[in-house]
């Protein structure tokens, strides 16, 4: 890693280093006890890290010389890869442990950091943002380059967000363990990691736009649109859920500057918004790159794939309140969220049918191609899953849905069925190129990877939408005297099957997403050091 930069680069690193620490040691001693000094104590021996790689590094590698200005710059892609398989396997690994206690609540170890409720969150932002968000800004950073013919705008930046992003859920997940949250479902953490996400994610977007800035194909193919939407829309998100006001400069704890209904309605303005810039668009950037690379065919219509790209923009943004059904919202907003809901299908199925047709003339290649199977699913399940969300959002069925586990059927047929699978897409096309090589060290584990995911995957769904319809339908069942017919725990006991078929899926989902890293593990290590030097010359892809 260091060997892939200048000197000059060498240095500035070194001195964000120095920031680093010195601003880690000022928060621990600010603080000196809880979650803001255990973080700041974080934040000092990284600093202090970086500052011994880089420093007794600093003259060891020669200098890069120009030439580098006509190579891909891939070690941070590679790096953001690794941190992508190291959350799945920490996140998904806490999810199946969540499901088993579901099942077997006994289990819970007296401690407080290891409850339902601490867990719960380190599950939720270990997935989507460390595993989904470090596979998005990797993978990126090499669609940026390949579709603009253009190295990275420069080499220092991208390690600043991919290190601050992975310190930035470090944070966030050993916050939970100590009881630190701010109790805003996915936007967790307390108000200086919120401060510093939003450096880092400045970072990334003004690294964005000057990469594009150099770009030598004059056309910017649609899937930098999705990636810039997705770093736009979510600063704008993340700053406006998380103003608040801190209780003291040496504390975690601080208040919302939104109080009552507004604050219900920005965040989930935030939570939906959240789905469909991080979970959707930014994937939808990397679907529509890596399937016709991976297809070998261009996208069935490109026009198409621009005029959903503007529906689907636009149409979410109107649709949160679609969380906050006959709530003391008022009823017009629900009916606005209800109606964006039901239109954004429209794009939706543009953008799925859009990516399935692009496999028309290969389909004997998705039948072989264990990789490309993956994207196919993951079109597939985005059609599903947003199907199942717009029809969620017509308020006489969220009556029936709302509270039960029909919606966590739905979030885990998208997480699980389209973003898991267009992630392992994407990884099983990228790392072999990462590493110089043709082919995954571990071919036949691809195949076995995929009928793991897939059986989950179904497993995981099926099982809850039968929970979740169950619950819904014994909790407003009446006998002919009008009293309800079921008890609450009765309808809680009528779950154990589901919530047992929930824990064997989430397993086999695990035991494919172990598989895979240590498939990619073994694909990068016969790569060896040769990495550096295989960054490969600008050059238009095929298929591009
Ligand atoms: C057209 C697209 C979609 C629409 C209209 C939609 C709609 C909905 C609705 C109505 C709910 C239930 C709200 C409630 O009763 O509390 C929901 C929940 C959720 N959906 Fe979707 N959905 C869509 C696509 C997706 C996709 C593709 C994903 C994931 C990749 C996803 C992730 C989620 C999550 C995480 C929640 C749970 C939020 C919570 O914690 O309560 N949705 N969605
Ligand atoms: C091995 C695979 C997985 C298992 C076993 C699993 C299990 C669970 C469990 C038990 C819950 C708590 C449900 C509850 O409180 O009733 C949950 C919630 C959640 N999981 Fe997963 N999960 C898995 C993978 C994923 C992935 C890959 C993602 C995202 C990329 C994801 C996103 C979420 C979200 C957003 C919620 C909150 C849902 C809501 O509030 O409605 N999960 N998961
Ligand atoms: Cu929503």
């Amino acid at each position: 890693m260091i060997a892939t930069l200048t000197l000059r680069e060498r240095r500035i690193g070194l001195g964000l280093s120095v920031a680093l620490a010195v601003l880690g040691l000022a928060m621990a001693a600010a603080a000196r006890t809880g979650p803001m000094a255990v973080h700041g104590g974080m934040a000092l021996i990284l600093g202090l890290v970086l500052i011994f790689a880089i420093g007794g590094a600093l003259y060891d590698h020669p200098e890069q010389g120009e030439d580098r200005l006509t190579r891909y710059y891939d070690a941070p892609t590679r790096f953001g890869i690794v941190m992508t398989l190291i959350w799945a396997v920490i996140g998904m690994g806490v999810g199946v442990w969540l499901a088993a206690l579901m099942y077997w609540p006994e289990a819970t170890p007296p401690w407080p950091a290891t409850s339902f409720g601490r867990l719960r969150p380190v599950h939720t932002s270990g997935v989507i943002f460390g595993f989904g968000g470090n596979a998005l800004i990797a993978t990126s950073f090499w669609v940026l380059q390949r579709t603009s013919r253009a190295r990275l705008a420069d080499a220092v930046s991208p390690w600043v967000v991919l290190i601050g992003y992975n310190l930035f859920c470090l944070w966030a997940a050993s916050g939970y363990l100590m009881g630190s949250t701010q109790s805003k479902e996915y936007a967790e953490p307390e108000w200086y990691a919120d401060i510093w996400l939003t450096i880092v994610w400045v970072t990334y977007f003004v690294l964005y736009i000057r990469t594009l800035a150099r770009r030598a194909e004059p056309h910017i193919y649609v899937a930098n649109w999705y990636y810039m939407a997705f770093i736009l829309v979510v600063a704008l998100l993340h700053i406006v859920n998380n103003l608040a006001l801190p209780v003291s400069w040496t504390g975690a704890e601080s208040f919302p500057v939104w109080a009552g209904v507004q604050d219900a309605m920005i965040q989930w303005w935030y939570g939906h918004n959240a789905v469909a810039f991080f979970l959707t668009a930014g994937f939808l950037g990397m679907l529509y790159y890596f399937l016709p690379v991976r297809a070998q065919r261009p996208i069935w219509s490109y026009r198409l794939s621009i005029l959903s790209f503007w529906g689907i923009v636009f149409f979410y943004m109107w649709a949160g309140s679609h969380h906050l059904h006959y709530t003391a919202l008022p009823y017009w907003v629900q009916t606005l969220g209800m109606t964006f809901s039901v239109m954004l299908l429209v794009p939706s199925w543009a953008s799925a049918g859009n990516a399935i047709a692009t496999l028309n003339g290969a389909w004997h290649k998705v039948r072989d191609d264990a990789t490309l199977r993956f994207m196919f699913v993951a079109a597939v399940f985005y059609g599903l899953s947003t199907f199942e969300g717009s029809f969620l959002a017509i308020r006489p069925v969220n009556s029936l849905s709302h509270y039960t586990d029909w919606t966590v059927g739905h979030v885990h047929s998208g997480t699980l069925g389209w973003v898991a699978m267009i992630v392992f897409g994407a990884i099983y096309t990228l790392v072999p190129r990462l590493s110089g090589r043709d082919t995954m060290a571990w071919p036949k584990a691809i195949e076995w990877h995929f009928w793991l995911a897939v059986a989950g995957t179904l497993v995981y769904v099926v099982a809850l939408w039968n929970a979740g319809i169950t619950q819904g339908l014994m909790w407003r069942a009446y006998d002919e005297n009008g009293a309800l017919s079921y008890s609450f725990i009765q309808s809680v006991e009528a779950m154990l099957p589901y919530y047992a078929a929930r824990t064997l899926g989430g397993t086999l989902f695990l035991a494919g997403a172990v598989l895979c890293a240590l498939n990619c593990r073994a694909t990068m290590r016969t790569a060896g050091d040769r990495v550096d030097a295989t960054d490969r010359p600008l050059a238009a892809q095929p298929a591009e």
